[in-house]
């Protein structure tokens, strides 16, 4: 008899969209599995997420987790701790969605498009540090909520446009409101962004192995551990918003075979105020086994370069 795997996910659209689609990959790989809703208190809390901390949305789905009221977590992986829990084994990264960030604004307009003063909606620190940077004369303003939330700010007119992950919208079959796929130029993603965790406890090995051979995927895996090692050690030196991109490319060896390298990308504010718009970035190549030593080494090359203390909002995960 085969044993059905209990996977937990939290009740928000976007969440229950994502872990439906882990759900079908294992039942087509032949396994039995049900879906578990675990309601987290950043579901409950409209407060703004650098106020209630960075763990809000996935610390009760690990508990969940530990206390066996389900065998399987399925997180963003943006909205993750870089600390790992203890008990917990990351058993898969899926294939990541398109991870850049995406603009929603009325009538079809683009982000050069959009007029002087036009008011732009994001909740995420590393968004709107990247938007003022840009020196459009945009008016950035906050906003939390789900997706669906933010996006009607758009359409009753509250706001010209929204900034929202590419890949929240593809999952929800809301693509086709995006009028501007935003380029990693101007707008780098946060850490992970558009890529899913799929963890399970630790002492569950069998679980472990079919999670793995499953779901996951070696080239996704290096790329958000090259940006989320890079996160983690930015994150004791400095307070700044954070973007990061790796990609895995493929390139020609000193025999002249074909080698897997990571290419990462790095963005943080400088340390000046809470006003800053000066962003400093930084890229770096390495080979694919080299990713969390890649995206240390960028870090300190950021922190070299000024990169540093906000005394303005703090970081938040998005
Ligand atoms: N912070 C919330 C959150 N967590 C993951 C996504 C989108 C999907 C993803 O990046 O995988 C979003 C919404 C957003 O940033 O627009």
């Amino acid at each position: 008899m085969t044993r059905t795997i209990r996977i937990g996910t939290r009740g928000s659209a976007l969440a229950l969209a994502q872990t439906g689609m882990i759900a079908d990959d294992l039942r087509r790989a032949g396994q039995d599995v049900e879906i578990v809703t675990i309601t987290t208190p950043g579901d409950r809390s409209q407060a703004p997420v650098s106020e209630i901390g960075v763990g809000v949305f996935t610390s009760a789905l690990r508990e969940a987790l530990l206390n066996k009221q389900v065998d399987v977590a399925v997180h963003s992986y943006k909205d993750l701790p870089t600390a790992g829990e203890r008990g917990i084994v990351l058993a898969a990264v899926p294939p990541r969605e398109d991870p850049r960030d995406a603009l929603v604004a009325r009538d079809g307009l683009t982000l050069g498009e959009l007029p002087p003063g036009a008011r732009v909606g994001t909740g995420a620190a590393r968004r709107s540090a990247q938007l003022r940077a840009l020196g459009l004369g945009l008016e950035v303003v906050p906003i939390r909520g789900n997706i669906d939330t933010r996006l009607s700010k758009v359409h009753d007119g509250e706001l010209d446009a929204v900034i929202l992950a590419r890949a929240g919208l593809v999952r929800l079959g809301r693509a086709d409101e995006i009028t501007e796929a935003l380029d990693p130029i101007q707008m780098l993603p946060a850490p992970a962004q558009g890529a899913l965790a799929i963890e399970c406890r630790v002492d569950d090995v069998d679980i472990e192995h079919m999670l793995r051979s499953t779901l996951d995927d070696s080239s996704t895996r290096a790329a958000v551990t090259a940006e989320r090692a890079m996160l983690a050690a930015l994150e004791a030196g400095c307070s700044a918003p954070v973007g990061a991109l790796a990609e895995v490319v493929e390139d020609l060896g000193a025999d002249g075979s074909v080698v897997e390298r990571i290419s990462l990308r790095g963005v943080a504010a400088a340390g000046l105020d809470g006003e800053s718009v000066e962003m400093i970035r930084a890229s770096a190549v390495a080979d694919k086994s080299e990713a969390e030593r890649l995206g240390r080494d960028l870090a300190a090359e950021l922190l070299d370069l000024g990169a540093g203390a906000l005394s303005g909002p703090g970081r938040t995960v998005s």
